[in-house]
This record gives structure tokens, sequence and C-alpha cells, in this order.
């Protein structure tokens, strides 16, 4: 990549999800694996970021894992930023207010969902929604709203006071290989560049993994993050969490000498 390609368009930041890792280790009552030493390896590999999403339930992420990564972060990687996802209809208000990480992704998930699968709805959604990103505006913290990809939805997005939008990537990785691909490629490039006209930043996430990123980061404009969890501790299982975070790095950089 030139030097200006370079400077035109910001390295996609890689944001390391450790919900998986807080999954196994609840399995047992012996503490590891540990979710503060996974954030470690990978900060000290290069992740730019750590994110988690401590659900309701409790099922992965819970209290303690947040307030310790929080601490690990502000001591150990001031420069690097923590994203907290989460209903701010539910828990996650009250981890922004205590904590005040970099960035809130606001997900639309019920208390007992699978995972999560669909983004905001306007005009629905933005009643509720809008004070308590202005809430999050005044403890410092930049708010991304978890979207579905539909060029229509952004502008409502920036109008209720988001920062970014994080586009839900779980139809592209489902069409990776399949004829649908390229089609489901186009959709997220025209729902990122809508996202950029009313001037919103672009993150992205949900079963992003080695074989779909480095497209994605090459055709959707203006991606300032990823956030990678699940394929990416399935990799970290064989590769190591160092290891993993180079190869999903090198994807990165791989779908960055690809863009125009
Ligand atoms: C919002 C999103 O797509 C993921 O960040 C989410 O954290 C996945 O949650 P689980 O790890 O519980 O599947
Ligand atoms: N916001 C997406 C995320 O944090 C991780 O999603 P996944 O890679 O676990 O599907």
């Amino acid at each position: 990549m030139t030097a200006a390609a370079a400077s035109a368009h910001p390295r996609t930041a890689l944001s390391v999800n450790v919900n998986k890792v807080a999954l196994v280790r609840n399995t047992r009552h012996l503490g590891i694996p540990s979710v503060t030493r996974a954030a470690q390896l990978c900060l000290q590999a290069g992740a730019q970021g750590i994110t988690v999403h401590p659900r309701p339930d409790g099922r992965h992420v819970r209290a303690h894992d947040v307030y310790e990564l929080a601490q690990l972060l502000a001591a150990d990687w001031p420069g690097r930023e923590y994203n907290i996802e989460g209903n701010p209809t539910q828990n996650l208000m009250d981890f922004i207010r205590a904590v005040r990480p970099a960035q809130a992704t606001f997900v639309p998930d019920s208390e007992d969902q699978f995972t999560s699968d669909h983004g905001w709805t306007f005009p629905q959604d933005a009643a509720r929604l809008a004070p308590l990103i202005a809430e999050c505006h005044s403890l410092g913290v930049r708010v991304s709203l978890f979207m579905d990809p539909i060029p229509e939805q952004m502008q409502a997005a920036r109008d209720v006071g988001a920062d970014r939008v994080e586009l839900y990537t779980e139809p592209y990785a489902a069409a990776w290989g399949t004829p649908e691909q390229e089609a489901q490629l186009a959709r997220y490039t025209a729902a990122a560049q809508a996202a950029l006209d009313a001037g919103l930043g672009v993150n992205a996430g949900h079963d992003l993994n080695q074989d779909n990123l480095a497209a994605f980061v090459a055709r959707v404009p203006g991606l300032l993050e990823v956030s990678i969890g699940h394929a990416f501790m399935a990799d970290a299982l064989e590769l190591g969490y160092a290891g993993a975070v180079l190869a999903y790095q090198h994807c990165i950089d791989a779908g960055m000498a690809q863009r125009s």
C-alpha cells in the first residue's frame, strides 16, 4: 500500500472479544483460562482493543471480568480501546457509568438470546436510545449502534446521536463461499458508504474469521474496527493468542493492501 493510500485509509483496528474465554472459565470453579491473561497476551501481540459483552445471564463475561479488564487496560494499555457491548435497557449502562470505556456498543438483544442476531430499527428505537446515547456522551464514551446493513437506516442512527455503527456481519459470513458472496459484499459496501455519508464511523462484527475478513476490509469503505471473538478464540486454541492476533492482523493488512 502506498504511503498516500495508507494515510487515506486508517488501519482497521482489531478488537478481540474475550467472551468465549470466560465461557470456558465458567465451566469449573478454578479461574482458568484467565480472561485478563487472555486480554494481556492479545494486547501484547498488538490487538488494538478488547471487547466484552457481559450478558445479563452471566453465561460468559461477568461483572468482575468487566472491572478487572478495565483496570488492566487503564494500568498497562492506556492507548488501547475498551469496547463494552450490551443492551442499554438492561445491564449495560451500569457498566458504562462505572467504567467509562472508550466505546459502548448498543446491541438490541433480549436477555435469553442465543447470540446477537439483529440490529436496531428506526424510527421505532429512537426515543428510548437517544437519552442513553446522550448519557454516554456526557460520560465521555463513544457510542456505536449494532445495525443491520441497511443504507436507509444510517441517517436515523446518526440523528439519534450515534458516533458509529457496527455492521452485523453474520449474513456476510454465512454467504461466504456461496454464489451470494458478492451480493452480500455489495450490500455491506453500500451500507458503510451510507453510514459515512451520514457522518458515522463504521465498525463491524459477528462471525468474521480468517477466511472472510480480508475481502471485507478491502471492500467496505472507512472500516475503523472489527470486533472478533468466536472464530478468533477457535483459532487461538490452535495458534495461541499471539499467533491468532498476528494471523488476524495479517488478514486486515491484506485487505488494506487491496483497498482502492
Ligand atoms: C454483538 C455481537 O455480535 C457479538 O459481539 C456478541 O458479543 C456475541 O455474543 P456471544 O459471544 O454471546 O455469542
Ligand atoms: N461485535 C462482534 C464481536 O464482538 C464478536 O463477535 P463474534 O466474532 O464472536 O461473532
